[in-house]
């Protein structure tokens, strides 16, 4: 799809389904192909920066993101904003991850990469951290409450792009280092499995590379 139709379908999205212009009823369908096509054209962006989504905007991407597949309705799934000065904090905890790993591994930090680990959150306005809280289910195991946490966060980033925002979803070395857990109130069987980092992109949406499917699907009949 060419940028000039994404625009228009991100555009069309954020209308409703008719409207009325001087009298004359314009209706904005969007077809089976533009969804599959708008679905296709999502991208990671790393170099992202404000206007940052409002707090509502946020709130009804995380309401798309709880309507993942979700085995017995556990919700195994946490949200936490955080932006503004709060990414300072995350910071400190991503800082301290690295250290602690540092010194298990035998190693010194430098300078340099403190300061590169204690800005990582500043790479974007807003980062939206999706925790898996995991419960005991005898018939829901631990890896189907992983797999519907990357579903809810596949919808949230959706979602987000809708609204017209760019997002990159990263976890890294330190995600789950205990630091990091423990800033984020996670259990020794809990994973942070994600920081959708969120806000928006004036650089040219990257086109994919066509993906061959051929070794990836087989129809049987
Ligand atoms: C669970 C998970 C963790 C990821 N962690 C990182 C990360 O820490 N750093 C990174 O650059 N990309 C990470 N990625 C990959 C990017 O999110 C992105 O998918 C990749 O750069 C390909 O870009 P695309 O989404 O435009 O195809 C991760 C992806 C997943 C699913």
């Amino acid at each position: 799809m060419s940028t000039a139709k994404q625009a228009d379908l991100d555009k069309s999205k954020n209308q409703s389904s008719s409207s009325v212009e001087d009298g004359v009823t314009t209706n904005t369908q969007v077809t089976d192909e533009q969804i599959i096509n708008w679905i296709k054209s999502r991208r990671s962006i790393g170099n992202l920066t404000i206007p940052a989504p409002s707090e509502e905007q946020i709130t009804a991407a995380i309401d798309c993101a709880v309507t993942a597949p979700d085995h017995k309705k556990l919700q195994p799934w946490r949200f936490i904003v955080t932006q503004g000065n709060a990414r300072h904090e995350l910071g400190r905890a991503l800082l301290t991850a690295a250290q602690e790993k540092a010194a298990r591994e035998g190693e010194v930090l430098s300078d340099k990469d403190q300061q590169k680990t204690y800005n990582m959150p500043l790479r974007a306005p807003v980062i939206i951290t999706v925790v898996t809280r995991m419960q005991q289910h005898k018939k829901v195991p631990h890896f189907e409450q992983l797999l519907s946490t990357g579903a809810a966060v596949q919808n949230l980033i959706l979602a987000l792009k809708a609204q017209g925002f760019s997002t990159v979803w990263r976890t890294g070395l330190l995600c789950n280092e205990p630091a990091v857990k423990a800033y984020f109130d996670a259990g020794i069987d809990d994973y942070v499995s994600a920081f959708v980092y969120t806000g928006s992109s004036h650089c040219d949406m990257p086109t994919r590379k066509p993906i061959d499917l051929e070794p990836l699907l087989r129809f049987e009949s």
